[in-house]
């Protein structure tokens, strides 16, 4: 299957070929613009200052549990690395074809995988979005091309992730257990991360296909950042609502897993990527969670007579395999495991 980049520059293509017409009904269109997802002030999450702490974390209580997603500001990831991130990216899919391809990787847990679409088996119809997916962590792995690419992923990986780490906390916190309670039970120092590279070429038109289609993410956190142009949108309280980028910030949103340990105190939120005519567009999501084999199933803790366990418990990788085997699809591979 040719990348989404490769059809577009093989011809001036004025249409959408018909693989990927997506049809999309009128529920797909009610926006609410006004509305905009909360933001997190991350210096205030990790402040030495009790007050301003555990400000944030009433904060954060309410973005996850009212929104499941929010801007993440003041994160300490440079600026500087942002854009060396962002651009490397953009060269690695200005690369051939055949200098890309030499990454397709067939299978869901290949280290590093380019490719189309979600999974070509099961996708009915194609979305206008390429993707490199490399696992790096626990074990780190890397593209050799463009020159430079892995030692800049590497350091944003380990950034975010503690990023990711210090989130985790505060998240423990908001739920009233102990501020390690997550590290501990889902061995988060030993934990997977995997990062998402998505590139939507411009698209002739845009209203006749998708990038990705409404879905939530399988782990616990992923921290997403793009590039200037307009595209995520969340499903909040039955509308669509768009997420513009802000420069350097990280678009935060909670997984499915999350939605899982916290027996659905915490959800996951269904978002869709649209694409646009004017130019690519490019998002960068790292996907935390547990380590692969680790079995996640609702917090003890936190289930009580009235609150009895409302998911199965399954390993992490176990779900990845089920969601990869799925079509991407709302929240579908969460439903199959709702008791
Ligand atoms: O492109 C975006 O903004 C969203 C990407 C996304 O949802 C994903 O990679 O799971
Ligand atoms: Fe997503």
């Amino acid at each position: 299957m040719p990348s989404v980049k490769s059809l577009v520059e093989s011809k001036s293509l004025c249409t959408v070929p018909s693989e990927y017409v997506c049809h999309k009904t009128r529920d797909d269109s009610i926006f609410s613009e006004a509305q905009t997802i909360p933001t997190i002030d991350f210096a205030h999450l990790v402040s030495p200052i009790p007050d301003q702490r555990s400000q944030a974390i009433q904060q954060l209580a309410r973005a996850c549990r009212d929104w499941g997603f929010f801007v993440l500001i003041n994160h300490g990831v440079s600026e500087t690395l942002w854009d060396k991130l962002m651009s490397a990216s953009h060269h690695f899919f200005d690369l051939t074809e055949e200098e890309k391809t030499e990454y397709a990787g067939r299978q869901l847990f290949d280290p590093i995988r380019y490719g189309t679409s979600f999974n070509l088996n099961v996708d009915k119809t194609l979305f206008w979005r390429d993707y490199l997916k490399i696992h790096v962590h626990p074990q780190f792995h890397a593209p050799t091309k463009p020159p430079g690419f892995g030692e800049i992923l590497e350091e944003f990986c380990k950034k975010s992730r503690q990023v990711c780490g210090e989130l985790l906390k505060g998240i423990s916190k908001s739920l009233g257990l102990e501020e390690t309670y997550i590290h501990e039970r889902l061995q988060i120092e030993s934990g997977s991360q995997l990062l998402v590279i998505n590139f939507y070429p411009p698209c002739p038109k845009p209203e006749s296909a998708i990038g990705l289609p409404p879905h939530t993410d399988h782990g616990l956190l992923t921290l997403l950042l793009q590039n200037q142009l307009d595209g995520l949108q969340i499903q909040h309280k039955g509308k669509w609502v768009p997420v513009h980028p802000l420069p350097n910030c990280f678009i935060i949103n909670l997984g499915d897993h999350m939605e899982i340990l916290t027996n659905g105190k915490y959800k996951s939120v269904v978002h869709r990527a649209e694409v646009n005519n004017k130019a690519a567009r490019i998002s960068i999501g790292t996907a935390n969670g547990p380590p692969l084999d680790t079995v996640v199933g609702p917090a003890p803790e936190l289930l009580s007579d009235a609150h009895s366990p409302a998911y199965r418990a399954l390993a992490y990788g176990e779900y990845l395999r089920f969601q990869q085997s799925l079509q991407l699809d709302g929240k579908s591979c969460l439903n199959h495991i709702r008791l």
